[in-house]
């Protein structure tokens, strides 16, 4: 599933540096070297008797011009230098004022009429180029300067813009050429010139003779027409939604980046209606997924609307992992905008882009790594291995240089020098990746002096975050290329988090529940928090994402972890109940109004919310109840994938008596930061490595199905941008709890008599209650038992006062009326009775097959 969109820039001329600074020692490099010099040196050789034989003018002439081509070439190169060292914001401020010098010496020509040889040189390549259009380069060329400085971070906008520009620009100069006639600048330059220019001419040209200007007209303006949505990064399905944003910013009323149905005022959820919608791309690509019929469509709305639980057409390319990498620059995508009403009254609004402050730019050179590159040069040459660093890739923690071997050379050459170069970058921390993958070259991966931290807005920001609209993706941060990770949840399907204590998993933690909190409504994914520590999830205390509060006690937990259980199997029996395999088919099908509640039954059925629940230390649980505990979590594990429910389990103490064997293999994604010990690493991961990490964040990433740990600074989200998402949220919407998850907590005591019957004697009780009819037969009859069970039941019944004693041949008489049924159940089960409060249904009530009143367990979390 793992996609690895694109790969970032790896800067390499600092390894052509080293490398040529190796040159003149290494073995291959030497004989480089030594063939330049002797080279150099049988040249001048040779040539030697020949100035001697030129006269004194003729070689002073020659001495100067080469000592000042010397000067001149060396200051060039130091300057050349000097510019790449210089800080990137410096020299794109070097541009925008280069920008304003062309705008002020064109505006000078165009604008005021500049006479003289400059003037007619600048009108010459300004007219000559674009025609009439040249009088809009001052303005074009003030506005991209004052962007430029303004917000140098968009350095991947302005390459955008500079092309959607281009594009205009040709497109109306060969419009002009053609409205002009199409004038030739053999016969007529001065005519080109008030035209569209040369460019005008090459565009209009071809195409009017090839197909006449009453095609050529049209094609051109297609032509502008893209540019400018190059130039507004609008695709065209998202025009109207520009437009409206448009209107309403005219209108001076704010943009509502995405809103969804949430629950009234007061804080009670409200069923939401099934509403026919249009089948997107998502939905087709999510059905070809999960290779079920995709939803039926049914015609029609009058809008197209975002399914939130839709995979995107990227995430079904994700085959092999969870991961997905791209550079750091990204592209404005259209904010998600499109919105999906509840209620008239009833908005959700996502926390807005910015409440999560930006990062300092990516570096992807300092002089710190010309350093190391020098120092693991020096080590090479040291011990004569005929090898060198070709280039490197910089994180934000650690910088992996690639190191080429000369032929013949061993690997384990460089391999067993690893203290060696640890000693010479004085870092303990020097990981060896030999070979790195796909690629003929070793990886030294060494931490950088000058860290840099990986601020989760900008992976929330980046476009590998924004093209997925799925609600569990999160950002996870950078890779060592300096590349943006995130990762969806729901492929994970079940995550490990583990590292020594310091290592970075409760900040990994806060990163994950912030980027669902995001980018996700309550109403697609809830969560339960464990957080046995009380001290690392109360910030999330009352956040309407929560379907219980934060759970602390570790016995609860337990339990409430056989309450997922239960909750997946109330699932799974609606999911059978309806014909689905899988939530997201469900609730596709509810949206589409395809899935119709069974005849009889008043459920208001609603699309059930991805469940997340976070472990935030496993160890905790595993002390109090490590059976319950180990077969709760290989249930949920087992199964819970298709029901939408997925566990995040974190733990300091990554020993096999925690993440035993059976968590371990059921929890196929793995994170692991720093590990105190290369046996906890094997515990983690299976593999070593994380011992290796250098804390902080920085972190080994084993998602399903990769065959191997990607090395990744985890992002990082300051407390105060934590509560500014808090606060939103909990604006919003109310938590509302669901109370049946604490109801677990008590001991179910089923009654001794009553034995293995349970089964039957529940669904003998719901049968002779809703019937209203005490007949043995009819037990034996539906239930397809013999006599002596049936009148066994029957006996249960009557001692639990639900039926009358017998009355002979004739049907007992019926105590519990059928609005009693649920807690006459309740009872029966051993399980507390809770009392109908008129909100909702009463307890959690399994009724076995009988899918038309089970019904009301399984919608329970997402309308109660
Ligand atoms: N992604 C990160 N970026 C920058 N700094 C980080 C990151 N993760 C962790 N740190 C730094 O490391 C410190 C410890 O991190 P954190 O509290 O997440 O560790 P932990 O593994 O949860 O420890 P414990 O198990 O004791 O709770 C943080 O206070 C922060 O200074």
């Amino acid at each position: 599933m793992a996609t690895r969109t694109s790969s970032p820039s790896t800067a390499r001329s600092s390894g052509a540096r080293g490398g040529s600074a190796r040159g003149g020692s290494s073995r291959a490099g030497s004989s480089r070297g030594g063939s330049g010099r002797a080279g150099s040196s049988r040249g001048s050789s040779s040539r030697a008797p020949e100035p001697e034989r030129r006269a004194w003018p003729a070689r002073l002439g020659r001495g100067l011009w080469m000592g000042s081509a010397h000067v001149v070439g060396g200051t060039a190169r130091r300057v050349g230098s000097g510019a790449r060292d210089l800080d990137p914001a410096l020299r794109r401020d070097g541009v925008a004022f280069l920008l304003l010098g062309l705008a002020i010496v064109v505006a000078a020509r165009e604008w005021f009429g500049l006479s003289g040889v400059a003037g007619d040189a600048i009108h010459a390549v300004v007219a000559g180029g674009i025609g009439v259009l040249g009088a809009l380069v001052p303005v074009i060329g003030v506005v991209m300067a004052v962007r430029l400085m303004r917000h140098p971070e968009r350095s991947s906008d302005h390459g955008r813009e500079s092309i959607g520009l281009a594009l205009i620009a040709t497109a109306v100069a060969g419009i002009i050429h053609v409205a002009q006639g199409t004038p030739s600048p053999k016969v007529n330059f001065a005519g080109v010139q008030a035209a569209g220019g040369v460019v005008g001419w090459l565009v209009g040209t071809p195409l009017t003779v090839l197909l006449s200007s009453w095609v050529s007209i049209p094609l051109l303006v297609l032509l502008g027409v893209f540019g400018l949505l190059v130039l507004t990064a609008t695709p065209v399905a998202a025009i109207p939604r520009r437009l409206r944003e448009a209107g309403a910013r005219l209108r001076g009323g704010e943009v509502v980046e995405e809103v969804h149905p949430a629950q009234a005022a007061d804080g009670t959820p409200r069923p939401r209606p099934p509403r026919p919608r249009r089948r997107s791309a998502g939905d087709e690509a999510y059905a070809r997924a999960h290779e079920t019929d995709p939803p039926a469509e049914t015609e029609d709305e009058d809008r197209t609307t975002v399914l939130p639980m839709a995979a995107t057409a990227a995430d079904e390319e994700d085959e092999a992992g969870t991961a997905e990498l791209l550079p750091p620059p990204t592209t404005p995508l259209p904010a998600r905008a499109e919105q999906l009403e509840l209620a008239p009254d009833i908005v959700y609004q996502l926390p807005g882009d910015t409440v999560l402050v930006k990062g300092a730019p990516h570096k992807v050179r300092s002089a710190a790594n010309d350093r190391v590159v020098e120092a693991l040069t020096n080590v090479f040459d040291q011990f004569e291995i005929n090898a060198q660093v070709t280039g490197f890739s910089r994180g934000p923690t650690v910088t992996r240089y690639e190191v080429e071997l000369g032929s013949g050379t061993k690997v384990e050459r460089v391999t067993a020098l690893s203290k060696n170069i640890a000693y010479a970058v004085a870092s303990a921390d020097v990981r060896i990746l030999s070979p790195i993958p796909g690629k003929s070259a070793i990886g030294i991966e060494i931490p950088n002096a000058d860290r840099e931290t990986v601020s989760l807005g900008d992976v929330l920001r980046s476009s590998a975050a924004r093209r997925s609209e799925h609600p569990m993706v999160i950002g996870v941060g950078k890779d060592v290329e300096g590349g943006y990770v995130v990762a969806n949840l729901a492929k994970m399907p079940h995550l490990l988090v583990a590292g020594a204590t310091g290592a970075g998993k409760s900040s990994f933690i806060n990163s994950m529940i912030t980027s669902i909190m995001m980018r996700a409504t309550p109403e697609e994914v809830r969560m339960v928090l464990v957080d046995p520590k009380r001290v690392e999830l109360t910030i999330y205390e009352g956040i309407p994402h929560l379907i219980t509060p934060i759970i602390t006690s570790p016995k609860k937990a337990a339990e409430a972890l056989e309450w997922v259980v239960r909750e997946m199997d109330a699932r799974y029996d609606d999911l059978a109940a309806f014909g689905f395999k899988h939530i997201d088919d469900f609730n596709a099908g509810v949206r589409s109004g395809r899935v119709q509640p069974l005849p009889g039954s008043e459920r208001v059925i609603a699309p059930y919310p991805y469940l997340l629940v976070v472990v935030d230390e496993l160890a905790d649980l595993m002390m109090v109840a490590p059976r319950d505990v180990e077969s709760s979590v290989q249930r949920i594990t087992q199964l819970a994938r298709a029901a939408g429910i997925h566990l995040i389990l974190a733990t300091q103490r990554p020993s096999v008596d925690v993440v035993t064997g059976l968590i371990k293999a059921n929890v196929p994604s793995r994170l692991a930061f720093a590990t105190s010990s290369l046996a906890d690493s094997r515990v983690v991961l299976d593999q070593p490595g994380a011992e290796k990490l250098i804390g902080q964040g920085d972190a080994l990433f084993l998602p399903m199905g990769a065959a191997k740990a990607m090395r990744v600074q985890g992002a990082w989200v300051t407390e105060s941008e934590i509560h500014a998402v808090v606060d939103h949220v909990k604006s919003q919407m109310q938590p509302s709890y669901r109370d049946d998850v604490a109801v677990v907590a008590t001991k179910k005591q089923v009654d001794e008599d009553i034995g293995d019957d349970l089964d039957l004697l529940l669904q003998a009780a719901e049968l002779v209650v809703s019937t209203q009819f005490g007949s043995t037969s009819m037990l034996q009859r539906k239930l397809r038992v013999g006599f002596a069970k049936a009148g066994r039941l029957m006996d249960l019944l009557e001692s639990r006062e639900i039926v009358g004693p017998s009355e002979g041949s004739k049907a007992r008489e019926v105590l519990i009326q059928p609005d009693d049924l649920p807690s006459c159940l309740a009872m029966l089960r051993g399980e507390p009775v809770v009392e109908d409060d008129g909100d909702g249904p009463p307890v959690a009530v399994d009724y076995g097959d009988d899918d038309e009143t089970g019904d009301e367990d399984a919608w329970s979390l997402t309308n109660r």
